[in-house]
Order: C-alpha cells, then structure tokens, then sequence
C-alpha cells in the first residue's frame, strides 16, 4: 500500500493526565512519517489537521484521497503546505511541476486534483514533509523559496535558546485559509526550542523535529502549563500539540523543527506566554 493513515482523537488536559508513556506517546507522537516510497499521513481531530510525510525513491507518489474526508479528490475541501527536507524534488499539481530544492516550500489551495510527489535522484530523494487543515476557499498555489520567507532571530546563547525562526507559510507571505507553516533552526550551543513557552487556545500545533544528528535527541514537554508531561523524540518524527497544551523542547544538540499550525486566528503572534518560573 503507498497510503498508510491513521486518524487521531482529541482528549481532554483531564484524561492526559492520567496517561503512561505508552498511551501519552500513541496519542501524540507520530514516529513514521518517512518511509520509501510511501506516503504516511496521520488525520488528528484537532482541528482536522492532517500531519503528512512522502519519500518518494523509485516511484512517484500522488496524494489520492483518503476514506476519512469522504471526498473525491484530496484538496476538494482542503489547503496543503509542503517543505522539502530531503534533495531535490517536485510536486506535479494538475499537470504543472514545481521543483523544491532543500528547504523550499509550496502553498496548494483548495482545488487542484492531481498532486503528485517524486524525488529528482533516487540516491538523494526528496522528503516533503505536509500539513493540510480544511479550506473554505481556493486561494493560489505559490511556491516559497528560502528568500521569500521571513526571518527571526530569537533567544540567546546564555539562555541556551538562540534561535532563526523562518515563516514560511503565514498570511503575509501567501493567502491562506488557516494553515500556517514555518521552521526554526536552534543555533549550536543552544538547545531549547520556543522558550519561553506559549500556548494558543485558538490553535492547535504539530512540531516535526528532524536534522536531530545520529545518537542525540529532543526531549519535548506538552500540557497545561501547571501539569507537563515530556516525550523523547528521534530524528524525523512529529508530536501533535492540543490548543490547550504548551509546546516547547531541549535537545541534547542542535536540530531543527517545522511548525504548523490551524484554528481559528491568523495572527502568528498571538500567543499567550508562561513564565519559565510558572511552568511545573
Ligand atoms: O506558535 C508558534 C510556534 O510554536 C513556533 O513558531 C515557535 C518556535 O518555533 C520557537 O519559538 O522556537
Ligand atoms: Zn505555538
């Protein structure tokens, strides 16, 4: 099969609390998106946000639609984002092709049918890593390469959370319904990723740690501010972030992750910040 898809129930701070590792870890970690020549999705009933990755190697793959959306073609009622991780690649979207390179993103709006992903070289593939969240309108497909997005340089190296955060994907780059996409590099030295730490009632969040180098990994922390849990995360998997958690990571290196986020408000900063001394 070159679809796996899982779908993801939303629960409550009340329920989480009570969760082992083992339960804690199958609801919100997503640890097989990459896998050759297949195209995993993972649909999470917070704010139907679905959390995607496509290794294409010896095949092309095409974004055909899943039982879940009752559609007839993936986008019919859906907006998608896209950033390659891996070499190059392109995305054929209703017989145009656009090439991502490493770490260029494509925006496809509601409404284009055929959406199909492959690698320029077999040995160096391309990795896309997706997200699609639900679309009341059809708004253009726009490629964003690494000049077109908007950086931010956070944190610093005494605070161990020096930072370049990327926009990729938010409504001052492209139109868009309610998904909103970017990545965050933490500078070596550093560790901790969105420290201090925020929550956003109005949105949901998905972080997908990868360039985590061989032997090292992430520790993420999730819930209410006054109730964290922690996960350990590996390179190239995903942790789904409910709107009424935080968010944030140290790694035991450098690493990068995308963000992506949906709900109800497009203003990127408006989050709600935790103070490091009131977190327990
Ligand atoms: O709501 C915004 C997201 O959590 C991230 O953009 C935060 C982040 O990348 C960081 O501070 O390191
Ligand atoms: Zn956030």
């Amino acid at each position: 099969m070159l679809i796996n898809y899982e779908t993801r129930y939303a629960s409550s701070p009340d329920a989480v609390k009570q969760y082992s590792t083992t339960q804690l870890r199958n609801e919100f970690l997503i640890d097989r998106l990459f896998e050759s020549d297949k195209l995993n999705l993972v649909y999470s009933h917070y704010d139907r946000f679905i959390t995607g990755g496509v290794l294409p190697i010896s095949n092309s793959i095409a974004l055909e639609t899943i039982h879940p959306l009752k559609a007839s073609y993936f986008l019919e009622r859906r907006e998608l984002g896209i950033i390659n991780i891996g070499d190059a690649g392109s995305i054929t979207v209703d017989g145009t092709e656009y090439v991502l390179n490493h770490r260029e993103a494509l925006y496809i709006g509601q409404g284009n049918k055929k959406i199909v992903f492959s690698s320029k070289s077999s040995k160096t593939p391309a990795r896309f890593y997706l997200n699609s969240t639900p679309a009341h309108k059809a708004y253009p497909i726009k490629k964003i390469g690494t000049d077109d997005v908007e950086v931010i340089e956070l944190g610093s190296p005494e605070t161990a959370n020096a930072r370049t955060l990327r926009k990729y994907i938010v409504n001052s780059v492209v139109d868009v319904c309610q998904l909103q996409m970017g990545m965050t590099t933490i500078k070596p030295g550093s560790s901790w990723n969105t420290m201090p730490a925020h929550g956003h009632d109005r949105r949901m969040e998905v972080y997908f740690y990868f360039e985590v180098p061989e032997g090292q990994a992430v520790c993420h922390f999730m819930g209410q501010p006054q109730e964290t849990r922690h996960l350990w995360m590996q390179n190239n998997q995903a942790v789904i972030s409910p709107p009424w958690s935080i968010h944030c990571g140290s790694g035991t290196s450098n690493y990068s992750f995308i963000w992506g986020m949906a709900g109800e408000n497009l203003d990127y900063g408006d989050m709600d910040v935790c103070k490091i001394k009131d977190l327990k």
